[in-house]
């Protein structure tokens, strides 16, 4: 049986490397985003990378921000060149408020305006809670969270406040039954689904959406070869999630443009869980089922 027909629909398009896809089939105007300014942190690669293909390819211009600028201007080339948009590739740390602020004032002054912001940017490992350092919490917590809030914050000064604006915080549902090896990512993300809700709130009122994305497993991505995908995949045990496989980073970019685009004007506040139903079944717990001790040594 395909992966298609197991799912009983079309799968999007998607290619496991961080390229562009080679053929994009619409359901939403090509026009959804025209002219329409996003600014996702990570977004040179995996599923930040794919996000800002499918919001150029609805007309969008981008940046993408992260350290690693060598890796961000090759995306751009790229992301640039199969889309016919702009990509501006900065320079950024999320835990440095002060790499944000140039960052965003460049974005204003070559882009002009703001539109979307997407938090993107997460690091992630499996390790024991026993084997976890204290900066090895704090290191994940200032990537995932503090990274979350302070790109916010920044972003909201300088333009959201006086023009309104969207947001969308990328989560993970690993956060929503427990599970091992992941104390740190699970308590960052489950922060990150509080802080969404707290925002919404307190800027709503400015024109501002803020809702998040949790996705389960996705292939083709640095998280999942780290979360052991690869491994899971060969022991089967995608066969416990309700649709049976992994998710690919085209579903969780259409996901990200229902949330930052017009399409979902009236939802705020709100997750919308793209993960094959995996959290509602145990299969969520990469360690138990690729049959890793809870307790044994950093991995
Ligand atoms: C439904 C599932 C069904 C079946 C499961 C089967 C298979 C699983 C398949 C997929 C996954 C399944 C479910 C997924 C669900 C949810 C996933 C949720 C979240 C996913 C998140 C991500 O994927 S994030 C993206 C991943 N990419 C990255 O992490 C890239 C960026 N990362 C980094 O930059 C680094 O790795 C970093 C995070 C460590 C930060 O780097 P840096 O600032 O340079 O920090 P360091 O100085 O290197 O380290 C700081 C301290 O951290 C300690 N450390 C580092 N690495 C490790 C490690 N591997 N283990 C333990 N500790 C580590 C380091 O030692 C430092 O501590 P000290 O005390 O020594 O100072
Ligand atoms: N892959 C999966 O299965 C899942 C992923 N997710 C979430 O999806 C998102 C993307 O993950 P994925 O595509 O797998 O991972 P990637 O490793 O490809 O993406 C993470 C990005 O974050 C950037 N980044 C890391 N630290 C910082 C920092 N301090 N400042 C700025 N940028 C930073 C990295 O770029 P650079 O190194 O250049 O800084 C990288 O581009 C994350 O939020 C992750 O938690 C959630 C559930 C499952």
């Amino acid at each position: 049986m395909s992966e298609t027909q197991r799912v009983g629909e079309r799968l999007p398009e998607d290619v496991d490397t961080d390229d562009c896809m080679v053929s994009y089939t619409y359901t939403y105007s090509p026009d959804l985003l025209k002219d329409q300014v996003a600014f996702i942190t990570g977004g040179g690669s995996g599923i930040g990378f794919r996000i800002a293909e499918v919001f150029m390819r609805h007309g969008c211009d981008t940046v993408i921000a992260s350290r690693n600028l060598e890796k961000l201007k090759e995306a751009a080339h790229k992301l640039s060149a199969a889309t016919g948009r702009r990509c501006l590739p900065l320079c950024v740390d999320v835990r440095q408020p002060d790499t944000i602020s140039a960052a965003v004032e460049e974005t204003l002054k070559e882009l002009g305006h703001i539109n979307i912001l997407i938090n993107n940017a997460a690091g992630n490992f499996l390790c024991p809670a026993m084997a976890l350092s204290f900066n090895a919490f704090k290191t994940v917590m200032e990537i995932d969270t503090m990274g979350t809030f302070n790109t916010s914050k920044v972003v909201y000064e300088k333009w959201f406040k006086d023009h309104g604006g969207n947001i969308v915080n990328i989560s993970a549902t690993l956060g929503y039954r427990g599970q091992g090896l992941q104390v740190h990512a699970g308590s960052a993300k489950a922060a990150n689904d509080a802080m969404t809700k707290h925002l919404a709130v307190e800027w709503g009122p400015s024109g501002v959406r803020v809702n998040t994305l949790a996705p389960g497993p996705v292939s083709g991505t640095e998280g999942y070869r780290r979360l052991g995908g690869p491994q899971g995949e060969a022991a089967g045990v995608f066969c416990s999630i309700p649709l049976q496989r992994a998710g690919n980073k085209t579903e969780m970019a259409h996901g990200v443009l229902f949330l930052a685009s017009r399409v979902s004007s009236f939802v705020t506040g709100a997750a919308l869980v793209m993960d094959g139903g995996a959290w509602l079944t145990s299969a969520n717990d990469v360690a138990a089922m690729l049959g890793i001790a809870y307790n044994s040594a950093k991995l």
